[in-house]
């Protein structure tokens, strides 16, 4: 394989835009690097030349500020971020130049495909998208030749520079042509996702949210926990967040509106902030975000929003009627078993399941890490609990 930089030291942002203060990080997990770092699943992005690609990583998981793309170099290399000590949910994103060719035989596209999750492919909307829809067809089927368990979604990116009638026509155009190709190449079975992002709204941690939750094999058993811990507290709607990338990693059933999401994620960066500033430091660790977190706001619109501490990752934040904020001593019980859920939820994982050699295509899930130090009943199954 030709040489990739490994940018797992961290990216030397100043990340003035950025709502995180620099300091605040994943910082309490022990990964293993030695056994663990190339057995991770992959997330490629791929894509033209300034389609955006290495915009998309920056902001979602190095907290660059969209402005502050303007000035990325074009990358020549394959760059690896290793998500490793540094999420809940581990994967590694590569990075790849926008000019790669197939027929270079300095890559090792069996090694590449082979152990990837997901392949990302990021057209510029705001361009001409002939040659991308060639290169997508071209990446997918090959892709699809090497490993068919490969999911496929492709990033309509850009699209702040366009209206809304603009956008549905974008989407149905390239969606109509991509499907078209792939029946062309008599691939017609191979599915592909579609998502309109931008890095200048909340849409691209969106599409990428979808795209993780799609790797984490425990999604049916969250969205269940949720669907319970909604239906017993009588909250509308409630996210689980990986609180550093602000991506959601499960929500409940019911449809997800752009602008709950995003309120969400208002609600983490509020959070965040107060805490940062007024928060007591610890002497070595940043205690932004910790097992005390917790917040309560009251919009004027007779919604609450309700954030509690899951772990030191995960946040779940959840969307209510003020009414129903009355009974604040059930929803906090009914939390505490949610949480207690979810720890036997990975635990039991990681009892069936090496985390470091996990099958392809599935990240790695750090359960030890699981739950803060809270005191939970250990004899309340969920469903007992909750109902
Ligand atoms: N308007 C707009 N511009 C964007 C968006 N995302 C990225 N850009 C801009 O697109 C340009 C190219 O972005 P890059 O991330 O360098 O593109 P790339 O695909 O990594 O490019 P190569 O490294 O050459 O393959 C930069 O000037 C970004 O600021 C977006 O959502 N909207």
């Amino acid at each position: 394989m030709s040489s990739y930089q490994d940018d797992e030291e961290g990216v030397p942002f100043d990340g003035q835009a950025s709502s995180f203060p620099k300091d605040f990080g994943y910082s309490g997990f022990e990964g293993d690097p030695e056994n663990g770092f190339d057995h991770k699943p992959r997330i490629l992005l791929m894509g033209l030349r300034r389609s955006g690609k290495s915009s998309i990583q920056k902001v979602v998981f190095h907290k660059m500020s969209p402005n502050e793309t303007l000035f990325l170099e074009s990358t020549n290399k394959i760059i690896k971020d290793d998500i490793n000590n540094s999420s809940f949910v581990q994967f590694q994103i590569w990075d790849f130049p926008g000019q790669i060719d197939f027929f270079d035989s300095c890559y090792d596209f069996e090694m590449i495909f082979g152990g990837c999750g997901a392949l990302v492919f990021v057209i510029d909307a705001q361009d001409d998208y002939n040659e991308a829809l060639n290169k997508l067809n071209l990446f997918v089927t090959k892709a699809y030749k090497i490993n068919p368990n490969i999911k496929f979604e492709v990033f309509i990116h850009k699209v702040d520079g366009l209206g809304d009638d603009s956008k549905m026509e974008c989407q149905r155009d390239i969606h109509q042509r991509a499907i078209d190709d792939l029946a062309d190449s008599s691939f017609e079975h191979i599915h592909l996702s579609f998502h309109l992002t931008s890095i200048y709204d909340h849409s691209i941690f969106e599409a990428f949210s979808k795209v993780v939750q799609k790797l984490i094999t425990q999604l049916p058993a969250l969205e269940n926990l949720l669907n319970i811990l909604n239906t017993n507290s009588a909250i509308e709607k409630s996210f689980l967040f990986d609180v550093v990338s602000k991506i959601y990693i499960a929500t409940d059933s019911t449809p997800v509106d752009m602008q709950s999401y995003e309120l969400c994620c208002d609600m983490i960066d509020v959070v965040i902030d107060l805490s940062s500033i007024y928060g007591v430091k610890e002497e070595q660790e940043p205690a932004a975000f910790d097992k005390e977190s917790s917040s309560l706001i009251k919009l004027n619109n007779g919604t609450v929003l309700y954030l509690r501490e899951v772990n030191q990752f995960l946040a779940l934040v959840c969307i209510l009627r003020e009414d129903n904020f009355d009974h604040k001593g059930i929803i906090d019980y009914n939390f505490l078993c949610f949480r207690n859920a979810i720890q036997q939820v990975f635990e039991l994982r990681n009892k069936t399941q090496s985390p470091l050699t996990n099958s392809i295509g599935s990240p790695v899930v750090n359960g030890k890490n699981i739950i803060g130090e809270g005191h939970l009943s250990p004899t309340l199954t969920d469903e007992h609990a909750l109902s």
